[in-house]
């Protein structure tokens, strides 16, 4: 066999052409920049498609007349093709100095009529118009078959619809065709029968890729027994981004980190350097906000202590996600900020690790408490200053009640009692940020708040055993949080638990390399909140809580009763979400409260 392939890379055309928010120019073309650097030598670099079909690829012109395109154009040393649907799209590319286009046809109706808006036929006439003008302009054209195996409108496609598609493309003069698994269902039988058909009937695999989405996992599966076939060009995208807008519920394209991975491994070259590509994925990924869907990559970054690191990059780099904060209040040990919707409770007494005293436990329950009326104000943080998040309850010689008896052990029960249930109750969406280490009373702050961030050196401790004493007023939350064998290791062993360990438990949301990432990934959660209703997070609390308290019991049904005719009403937010939904729109809930807020002025 043949131990070389080719890949072709279509993760800043295919990988980015589903992504929602508009991705900056200059990040698409760093990325085709990076991709070049990691080895890759064809690189999909955009499509000159609608801008209404596909508005995230709207800025090809800009893409094209990049300085980084046309540099590597220049260098003659890689091919960036431009996949186009129609005589527009190709002298548009040619407008630029495109030299290579790729034309796309379905081999069904249902997604040709998505996609390209024509029957299959149509698609075929337009395909034979715009190969025959490219070629004219000095172009050579690659073609792309779609739903080789199913289509999402009309269900399983014949094979001699894939063959006379394939027969069409290669007669009219493309160079070879992309066989794309656009939905992502095949398996390698599928891929094996496919092949053999299409051979069969005369097709050389010579002529022939392979593109395969990764919907049920098959898709690095598919690369494999399609290469067993024979065939030796593989269309793959960079951590596994992609999609088709107009194949719902399908997913990204097989990673290209997978596919070089798995190549290396059994001695085939890709020409790809692994280590180049690896940070291109999670750079690409922190530019996202998502995470990689390469395997290959989650294990290299992790294995090489990057996967936190990304996660922190991921939160800081993008700049749309600094949010601006205002002083609103400070008393002795605490400084509050305010952004739009959102409290941050700053625990300031650095030099005592943020140990909380009488006033601070006070100040804390009353700003709980008064923003629970006040539905101006959406989410709520607590974060330390300095080193510590919290070391827990002061017990500083003249402080602290331990041992004092009666009327004081009830005063503090109660104060206690009052903060930890404040903040379990509240209604807005609260996020601890473990800035540093937290013991005793700071891991119930913890985890009395509804989500968690960390950075990396944050730490939990339930070091009460230590000193004779036991979790008792935070152990409600704790062990809710913890689950009971774990927070009753974490109880008894009273040790140091790392973020990373809280993490991979699903305890701690995200883990940040320092403060600044912190703060960063911070205004990165409170952004991602505002598209998710308050309203609705209210009910999601009273949900969980209830099948938490009183699961499989009566209560828990009449609650959910309840939850579901509030939700159902018609000035409910969800009356609303549903309208936006259904005329296209996504609901940024700040703007919609502040709207209810001003029109009952
Ligand atoms: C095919 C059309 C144009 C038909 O769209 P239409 O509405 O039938 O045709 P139209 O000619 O009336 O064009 C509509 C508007 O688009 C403009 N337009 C028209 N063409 C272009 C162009 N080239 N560049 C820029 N603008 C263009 C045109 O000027 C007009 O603008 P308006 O007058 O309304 O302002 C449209 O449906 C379309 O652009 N579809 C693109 C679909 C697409 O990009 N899908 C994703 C790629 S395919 C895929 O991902 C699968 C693949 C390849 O990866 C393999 C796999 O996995 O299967």
């Amino acid at each position: 066999m043949d131990s070389k392939v080719t890949i072709v890379e279509v993760g800043p055309r295919d990988g980015l052409q589903n992504i929602k928010n508009q991705v900056p120019t200059e990040v698409k073309t760093e990325l085709i920049q990076r991709l070049y650097d990691s080895g890759l030598r064809i690189i999909e670099a955009t499509s000159v498609v609608s801008p209404k079909a596909v508005p995230q690829l709207k800025d090809c012109r800009e893409v094209l007349q990049s300085k980084t395109v046309k540099q590597l154009a220049q260098t003659h040393s890689v091919r960036l093709p431009v996949l186009v649907p129609n005589i527009k799209g190709v002298t548009i590319a040619h407008s630029y100095g495109v030299s290579e286009v790729a034309v796309f046809l379905s081999a069904s109706e249902g997604f040709s009529r998505a996609n390209i808006n024509c029957t299959v036929d149509q698609g075929i006439a337009r395909a034979r118009e715009v190969t025959s003008e490219a070629k004219k302009l000095g172009m050579i054209v690659r073609g792309y078959v779609s739903c080789i195996f199913a289509d999402p409108f009309d269900g399983p496609t014949p094979e001699s619809a894939v063959l006379r598609v394939v027969k069409e493309l290669l007669g009219m003069g493309c160079y070879q065709v992309s066989l794309g698994d656009t939905l992502g269902v095949g398996s390698p039988s599928d891929v094996r029968k496919l092949i053999q058909t299409l051979h069969d009937n005369g097709v050389s695999l010579r002529h022939l890729a392979g593109h395969f989405h990764d919907t049920y996992g098959q898709a690095l599966a598919n690369v494999w027994e399609a290469y067993k076939c024979g065939i030796r060009v593989f269309d793959s995208s960079v951590a596994g981004l992609g999609g088709c807008p107009f194949a719902p519920g399908a997913t990204g394209n097989v990673a290209t980190e997978d596919l070089v991975y798995m190549f290396n491994r059994a001695g085939v070259t890709t020409g790809v350097d692994l280590d180049k590509l690896v940070p291109t994925g999670r750079w690409i990924c922190s530019k996202l906000g998502i995470p990689t869907a390469s395997r290959a990559s989650a294990a290299i970054s992790a294995k090489s202590g990057k996967g936190m690191a990304s996660q922190a990059d991921r939160n800081t780099n993008n700049p749309a996600i600094r949010l601006e904060w205002k002083e609103v209040s400070k008393s002795e040990g605490l400084i509050t900020h305010r952004s739009g919707a959102s409290l941050r409770i700053t625990m300031n007494r650095p030099k005592n690790g943020n140990a909380l005293t009488t006033t601070m436990i006070e100040d804390i329950v009353s700003i709980f408490s008064s923003s629970a009326n006040d539905s101006t104000i959406s989410r709520i943080a607590i974060i330390g200053s300095g080193k510590f998040f919290c070391t827990g309850m002061d017990l500083g010689k003249s402080t602290t009640p331990v041992g004092t008896g009666e009327p004081s052990a009830n005063e503090q029960y109660e104060r206690l009692h009052r903060l930890f249930e404040t903040i379990d109750q509240s209604p807005k969406v609260t996020i601890a940020c473990l800035n540093g280490p937290a013991f005793g009373g700071g891991v119930g702050l913890a985890f009395a708040c509804d989500l968690r961030l960390a950075t990396k050196d944050a730490s939990v401790m339930l070091s009460e055993a230590r000193l004779g004493l036991c979790p008792a007023t935070i152990s409600k939350y704790v062990v809710r949080e913890l689950g009971v064998p774990f927070a009753r290791e974490a109880m008894m062993s009273a040790r140091r638990i790392p973020a990373t360990e809280l993490e991979t438990k699903g305890l701690v949301k995200a883990v940040a390399s320092d403060r600044p990432q912190l703060q960063s990934a911070l205004d990165s959660l409170l952004t991602e909140l505002r598209f998710v209703s308050s309203d609705a997070l209210k009910m999601c609390k009273e949900l969980v809580r209830v099948s938490w308290a009183h699961g499989g019991q009566q209560t828990q049904e009449t609650a959910i009763k309840h939850i579901f005719k509030q939700m159902m009403k018609p000035d409910s937010a969800g009356s609303h979400g549903v309208k936006e939904f259904q005329a296209g729109r996504k609901v940024d809930w700040d703007l919609y409260q502040r709207g209810k807020l001003q029109s009952k002025l």
